[in-house]
Formats: structure tokens, sequence, C-alpha cells
């Protein structure tokens, strides 16, 4: 009975040990599968082919020959997957941006310069056809006391002249409204350190403007002049804002400062965006704010507190005031309220691509007395330029 169990532990040992030796060796088998899967490789865009490290020569190892074997085996030594390249894309320089989006300019603005050229190339002008000069330039928004003073300077100049040759009057034409929209504003943005700390720049409107796309735009702007750039997106009232913006700032290596939560004290995002900006000394610091501010009294609350807070640690050097130039005179009267909150130092206007109502620019710096220094052509991500009064003009009456 004893010699029986002997053999019985002899036989299962064995067995025990052939399965476990089978195991090991299934193992061991899908380890090397594993390794030999060829990794994915992240695909990149053509224009980034420039930006990858010269490709080696593949490596291959030779197998030793082996009876019945052919002649040469190549194994191909798995490489070691590498993470995604960011594709940073590279934006277009703010020179000569104007010039590309004039023709955009053009479309919107041609009807006013084409119909007051008709009107005052006319053999007679009498007081029925300086009304309609009048009317016309009123509609492009251009306001009623800059209306005036260009029909009463066109009125001397043909009356001293006597002429109505299409090319003089175009000449005066083109002279008086660039008086108007008085070229010699300082249209710089403050967008260099100052000392030892970066520029900021807070920009603010009401909602809908195109704050954010705004925002996004001129990182691109200034990534183009080289500068380095932070973003805060102190638009904690829309939801889905901060994301955009970072999302704009992601395409050209520029970071965001944003709060995860909702809601969050968009003075307290600020605050953030300028300390990282100081610690990383970047050029500018650029933030975003909400619009969508019930009334005066809550906008002067959010927004002065923003400034104050800001303010703790650096000054604000630049506040844009982002105005859709498609609302004409009621946009105006929105941004007043801005202005009381804070002091603006310049205006983009958006969406000029969408409106013949070009006398706006003239309004809105009359009535602010600050510059217009960006102008919004479009909803391409370099379809913001630097506003530039002649070709703005040349635009119109060309
Ligand atoms: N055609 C045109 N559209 C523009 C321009 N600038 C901005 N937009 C569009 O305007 C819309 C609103 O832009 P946002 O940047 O979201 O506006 P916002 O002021 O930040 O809005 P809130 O966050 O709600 O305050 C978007 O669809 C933009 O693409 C422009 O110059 N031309």
């Amino acid at each position: 009975m004893d010699t029986v169990l002997i053999y019985v532990i002899i036989g299962v040992a064995i067995v025990l040990g052939a399965v476990g030796y089978g195991v090991s060796l299934l193992r061991g088998r899908g380890r090397t599968l594993e390794r030999q899967a060829p990794p994915a490789r992240p695909g990149l865009p053509a224009e980034d082919l420039d930006r990858r490290p010269p490709a080696g020569p593949t490596d291959t190892v030779e197998a030793p020959e082996a009876p019945g074997a052919p002649a040469e085996v190549q194994v191909e030594e798995p490489t070691a997957p590498t993470a995604p390249e960011p594709t940073l894309e590279r934006p277009e320089s703010a020179r000569g941006r104007l010039q590309r989006l004039r023709a955009r300019l053009a479309r919107s603005n041609s009807s006013i310069g084409q119909g007051l050229l008709a009107l005052l190339s006319r053999g007679k002008l009498d007081e029925e056809a300086w009304e309609e000069v009048e009317d016309t330039l009123i509609s492009s928004d251009l306001g009623v006391e800059a209306t005036m003073e260009l029909v009463d300077s066109l009125r001397t100049r043909v009356k001293v002249d006597g002429t109505t040759d299409e090319a003089t009057v175009r000449g005066w034409l083109r002279e008086d409204l660039l008086a108007l929209v008085q070229p010699d504003m300082d249209r710089r943005i403050a967008s260099s350190r100052v000392g030892d700390r970066p520029a900021v720049i807070l920009v603010v409107g009401v909602n809908g403007t195109g704050k954010t796309t705004t925002v996004g735009k001129l990182a691109r702007v200034l990534v183009a002049e080289d500068r380095e750039v932070l973003l805060g997106a102190a638009d904690t009232f829309r939801a889905a804002a901060a994301d955009q913006l970072e999302t704009w700032g992601a395409r050209v290596g520029v970071a965001t400062v944003r709060s995860d939560k909702d809601n969050a004290d968009p003075a307290a995002v600020a605050f953030d965006a300028v300390k990282a900006g100081i610690e990383e000394e970047v050029d500018v610091v650029i933030i975003d704010t909400a619009g969508r501010l019930h009334n005066k009294v809550g906008l002067m609350d959010e927004l002065g507190k923003v400034k104050r807070v800001i303010e703790k640690q650096s000054e604000i050097d630049e506040v844009l005031l982002v105005l859709d130039a498609t609302t004409g005179q009621n946009g105006l009267q929105q941004t007043k309220v801005f202005s009381e909150a804070v002091d603006v130092t310049g205006i983009v206007l958006t969406k000029l691509d969408g409106t013949a109502k070009g006398g706006i620019v003239v309004a809105v710096q009359r009535q602010l007395g600050v510059p217009v220094k960006l102008v919004g052509l479009g909803e391409g991500p370099d379809d913001l330029a630097p506003f530039d009064p002649e070709a703005f003009v040349d635009a119109i009456v060309m």
C-alpha cells in the first residue's frame, strides 16, 4: 500500500512540474510578443516635419544562420513609443495683416465711399445733394457731430475750388476722413516687460462682442512678435470660456491660468494669473473677463474688484474694451458703463467684416477719447489686425 502511495506522490509531482514549466514558457512567449509589437507612431502633420529629429538608420539584427532557415532574417528592434510632439501653429505676423484683410474692409465699406463719391462728383451740388451726403455719413455710424464737420469742410473746399472732378474730390474725402480718424493717436499695445514684471492687459466688454476670441487672437499676434504670453481665464461666468481660451493658447504654446470650479471668483483667477506671470517672467499677461453682468452696479463691483486685486501685485498697463461694430450706436451706449468702471486705454472693434458702418471707428474714439487699437475682420485665427488709419480710409475711398 505504502509503495502505491509513494508512486502516486511521485506521479503528481511530475505532472505539477510539467504544468509549471509549460505555464512559464507561455508567459515568457507572451512577453516576447508584447515587446515585438510595433509601437504606434504618432502622426505628425506635414508642416511639422522640420521639427522632427532626423531619422537614423533602422537597427537590423542578423539572425545566426540555422540549417533550413531563410538566408537572412531582419528582426526590427522595437522602438520605444515616443510622446506625441505638440504641433504648434505659427501665427501670421502683425505687419501687413490689415493689408491682407483690406478686401474685407473695402467690401463692407465701399458703399459709403462709392455713395459719397457719386454724390460729390455730380455736376451741381445743391442743398439736396449735401443732405444726401449727410445721410450717407450718418448711416455709416459716423455720428452727427463728425458728419457735420466733414460736410462743412467738403462744402468749403468745393466752394473755394469750384470743382467736382472725381479725383480731386476723392483726395479731399480721404484727407478729411483721415483727420476724423485721428492718425496721430498712439495705438501701440503695452506688451513688453515693465522693469521686472510682465505687462498686464485686461480685456473687458459686453458678452458676445468677441472678448474671448480676441484674447486668443491677440495672443497669436504677440507670439508672432516673439513675446512670451500667459493667459488668465477670469471669465468664470460662462463655463466654456476657460476651455475656449485654453484651446486658443495651446495652439500657439501659450499657457492659461484658470479655475476648475464653475463660478469661481474672477478676481482670484486674475490674481493667480498675474502672480504666475511674474514668477515665470513672461512678457505679457492677458486677462479675459466676463461680460454678462446684469447691471451697472454689478459690473462696477466685479470689474473694480478684479482691478484692485491685480493691482496688489502689478499695475494694469492696458485695458482693452471689445466692441462689436455691428451693434453700432447702441453698442456704444453699453460701453460707457465699462469706461466708468475701469480706465479704458484702447478699443478693439470686432466684426468690422460684417457691417457697412465703418464710421463707428470715428464715433467710438470720439465718445471714449481712446484710440481703436485693433480690428476684428473675420472668424479666422489671424483675422485680428492692428488698426491702421490710412489703410482703413483707403479701403473706404478707393
Ligand atoms: N465675423 C466675425 N466674427 C467674430 C469676430 N470676432 C469674434 N467673432 C465671433 O463672435 C462670437 C462671440 O465671440 P466670443 O469670443 O465667444 O465672445 P465673448 O465676448 O467672449 O462672449 P462671452 O464670453 O459670452 O462674454 C464668436 O462666434 C466669434 O467667432 C470678427 O472680427 N468677425
